[in-house]
């Protein structure tokens, strides 16, 4: 078997223009974790997941995806949702699962004909029956809830079977009952699935209940002087032994960071 990390980060830094947002980024992520990122508001934890998405670019060092550089544009090996989703108003949501296939598997034309449509059409039927919305595929996304249409989000992001699924504050925007339903749909399909997840989110005991690994993000360096002098990094990396947990327990010292 392959010794291989799914995902290894070499000395990553990344700058915007002249100001640091991260830096010394050295880590290595093996297939089926569930890295859950918190930390202070602007702490670069939306670049990391551009940088792994292909949206953005480290201005030094560099990510390994399975031993070979990551791609330096997205493509179909990384599924992404953001905490607001953007649909196709004038599409179903079958339709829109449709579509997301056809650019993946048809990038320029956008369009899948005759047996390759029809099968689209009902990998897209059983993607969204697996979320939970196999009575809501013939309506348009204005006529689903918030959860519905992150669970759309979700159905689409999968579609291709990515090997890393980027979840950006993906249920930020939610009441809290129907995040708890959210959780549970992204625990059985990242279980069922085997998925590798990383996961940015403002809500501590989100992080440490679904993540298998939680990564904190701070500033190790610090110049009173000149505030933007350095970047922000990992300062902790913690393990999550039992991952089943039903209350899990958060460090005291991380607390005060909570948003939630
Ligand atoms: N395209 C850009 N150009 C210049 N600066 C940027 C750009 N994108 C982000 N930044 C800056 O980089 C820093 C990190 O932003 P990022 O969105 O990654 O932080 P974050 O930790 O995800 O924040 P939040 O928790 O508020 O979402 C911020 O200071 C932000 O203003």
């Amino acid at each position: 078997m392959s010794q291989t990390p799914l995902l290894l980060a070499r000395g990553v830094e990344k700058r915007y223009g002249d100001v640091p947002v991260l830096e010394r980024l050295d880590f290595q992520v093996d297939a089926g974790e569930f890295v859950t990122l918190v930390g202070a508001s602007g702490c670069g934890k939306t670049t990391l997941l551009k940088m792994l998405l292909g949206t953005e670019q480290p201005s030094r060092g560099e990510f390994l995806l399975e031993g070979a550089p990551l791609p330096d544009e997205p493509g179909v090996d990384r599924g992404v949702v953001f905490q607001r989703y953007s649909v196709f108003p004038h599409l179903t949501a079958l339709d829109n699962m449709v579509l997301a296939e056809e650019f993946a598997l048809a990038p320029l034309t956008a369009r899948l004909f005759g047996a390759a449509r029809r099968q689209a059409r009902e990998r897209a039927a059983a993607n969204l029956a697996e979320v939970g919305l196999a009575q809501a595929m013939t309506r348009y996304p204005y006529q689903l809830s918030g959860g519905m249409q992150q669970r759309l989000a979700l159905a689409q992001a999968l579609t291709m079977r990515p090997r890393l699924l980027l979840l950006d504050e993906p249920f930020g925007a939610l009441d809290p009952g129907i995040r708890l339903e959210m959780h549970a749909l992204i625990s059985r399909l990242w279980r069922e699935r085997s998925l590798t997840i990383f996961m940015v989110t403002h809500d501590l005991r989100e992080a440490f209940t679904l993540g298998t690994r939680v990564w904190v993000f701070d500033h190790l360096r610090h110049d009173p002087q000149a505030p933007e002098a350095f970047g922000a990094t990992i300062t902790y990396d913690l393990p999550i032994a039992a991952r089943t947990k039903a209350t899990p327990d958060i460090p005291p010292a991380l607390i005060k960071e909570s948003h939630a």
